[in-house]
Parts: structure tokens; C-alpha cells; sequence
């Protein structure tokens, strides 16, 4: 069976962007039911407050992985562009980074901010998945590390679509409370881009562009089966793991 996303002959660049935005268009998370869900309204004050606690896991790794890459860039150029990402994320001292607007949002939902930051409320399957990342930007090539962040080439969409959904439909959720998301629809497509050039660029041979595509494909898995986790701890069958957040409306 010939697998999907194969590449038998060394592609051209926009062959190769086409492939990766192909990716996004099949496996990113905004085709998730749990996501579908968020955006229709359907969700619970606890489904959204289990959704919040346990992306914080994701937010939290994220500026960890990106001082990994950083430690793996040789130039100065690239470094001064990535360490943007982690000034993003923990801020710089004087204003927030996203890590504390990501709290805000889990305080706004009516989290108590030292259980989202213990992180040990998440489901298991959360922590494994915001574990794969870390370890994939680690362990394999700075190409396949790099191309893993592509994602972001589909984020400004799933947050555009995301944000206002919510404010129509969950009435005790505010702009403010919301206030996470509105950086990042300048920050994703600037690093995006960046990211793109690299793996372009440096994507020269046929079995380096598959392991572009193939750290893509595994990055979009690590967002669904984030959502996957959510989706079985709180909407169906709705069983939490042991030791897991549970919602004051959890049906269990
Ligand atoms: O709201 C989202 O659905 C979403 C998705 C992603 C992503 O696609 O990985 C990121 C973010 N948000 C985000 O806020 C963020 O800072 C971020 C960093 C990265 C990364 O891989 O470096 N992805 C994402």
C-alpha cells in the first residue's frame, strides 16, 4: 500500500510548500470533533475549563522546545529570529508573554492558577503528547525540529475561526479573557515564515524533504491526540483518568 505523503523523487520548492500546506489542509487539529464542538458553542464551562488546564501543558513546553532549537542553531542570524518565540511565550520581565495571558484565560474560566500550573491535574495522555514534542525537537534532525513547528502555518486560521466563535457563544467568556490569541496572529505567520524558508532551503534531498513532511505529519498528531485525550475524558465516553481535573458538570 503506497502511503500517503510519499515522496519518490527530490521535489521543488513550491512542490514541497504545496505538500506541507497539504498536510495541514488533511490532519491539523482544526477537523477535530472536539474542536468542531468548541466552535459550534457545544461545549460545557467544564469542558472548556479541562480544554484550557490541559493546553496549558502545550503552552508551558513550548518555550522549553524552542531554547532547544536555539541551542542547536550555529548562526547568529536564525538565533536572533527564534529567540523571538521565547521572549513571545515568558515575555521579557517588564510585559506578560503568553504563558501568563494563557493563565489568564484558565483564571477567566474560573481555574485556580496553581492547578493549572502543577500540570499533574492534565490528562496523561496530554503530557505524553506535550512530551513527544519536546523529545522530537530534541532527538531528531534540526531540519525534522524545525519543520515540526509548521503547524503554525495553520494556526492564524483555526484561531481566527476559534476566537469569535467563542465570544458569540459562551456568554461568560470575554474578550479579555481571550486575550492570548490576539498576538499570535502576528507572531504565528512571522515565525511560520521564518520556519518555512529554513525547511525549503535546507530540504534539499528526496529522503530530507519526506522527513519534513513526516515531522509535520507527526506534529499534527501530537495536536489531535491532545484533542483526542479531551474528547474521551469529557465528552464521550467522558472517563477521566485517575487523578485527572474533573469538572464540577463532569456526567460521571
Ligand atoms: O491555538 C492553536 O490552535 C495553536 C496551535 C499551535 C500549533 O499549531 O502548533 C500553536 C499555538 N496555538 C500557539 O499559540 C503557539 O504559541 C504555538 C507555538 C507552536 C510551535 O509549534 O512552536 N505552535 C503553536
Amino acid at each position: 500500500m503506497k502511503r500517503s505523503f510519499e515522496i519518490d523523487r527530490i521535489l521543488e520548492r513550491r512542490q514541497l510548500e504545496a505538500l506541507l500546506r497539504q498536510v495541514g489542509e488533511e490532519r491539523y487539529h482544526i477537523n477535530h470533533p472536539f474542536h468542531r464542538l468548541m466552535v459550534e458553542g457545544k461545549l460545557s464551562k467544564g469542558q472548556m475549563q479541562a480544554w484550557a488546564l490541559n493546553r496549558y501543558c502545550y503552552q508551558a513546553a513550548i518555550p522549553r522546545k524552542d531554547a532547544i532549537i536555539l541551542s542547536r542553531l550555529d548562526d547568529p542570524e536564525p538565533r536572533i529570529a527564534w529567540r523571538e518565540r521565547i521572549i513571545d511565550h515568558d515575555g521579557d520581565g517588564t510585559k506578560p508573554g503568553g504563558i501568563e495571558r494563557w493563565l489568564k484565560l484558565a483564571t477567566g474560566l474560573g481555574l485556580n492558577v496553581d492547578m493549572v500550573k502543577a500540570q499533574i491535574y492534565a490528562l496523561p495522555a496530554t503530557r505524553f503528547a506535550v512530551g513527544a514534542y519536546v523529545t522530537l525537537v530534541e532527538k531528531r534532525s534540526l531540519l525534522e525540529a524545525i519543520a515540526s513547528s509548521l503547524t503554525e502555518l495553520f494556526s492564524p486560521k483555526v484561531i481566527s475561526e476559534r476566537v469569535p466563535a467563542i465570544l458569540k457563544r459562551y456568554d461568560y467568556i470575554t474578550e479579555d479573557t481571550l486575550s492570548y490569541f490576539s498576538p499570535r496572529l502576528h507572531q504565528a505567520p512571522r515565525d511560520a515564515e521564518f520556519a518555512l524558508a529554513y525547511v525549503l532551503e535546507h530540504a534539499k534531498t528526496a529522503e530530507e524533504q519526506q522527513a519534513a513532511v513526516d515531522a509535520l505529519i507527526t506534529k499534527c498528531d501530537i495536536l489531535w491526540a491532545m484533542l483526542d485525550a479531551l474528547h474521551f475524558a469529557y465528552v464521550e465516553p467522558a472517563l477521566c483518568a485517575p487523578g485527572a481535573f474533573v469538572p464540577e458538570d463532569h456526567p460521571r
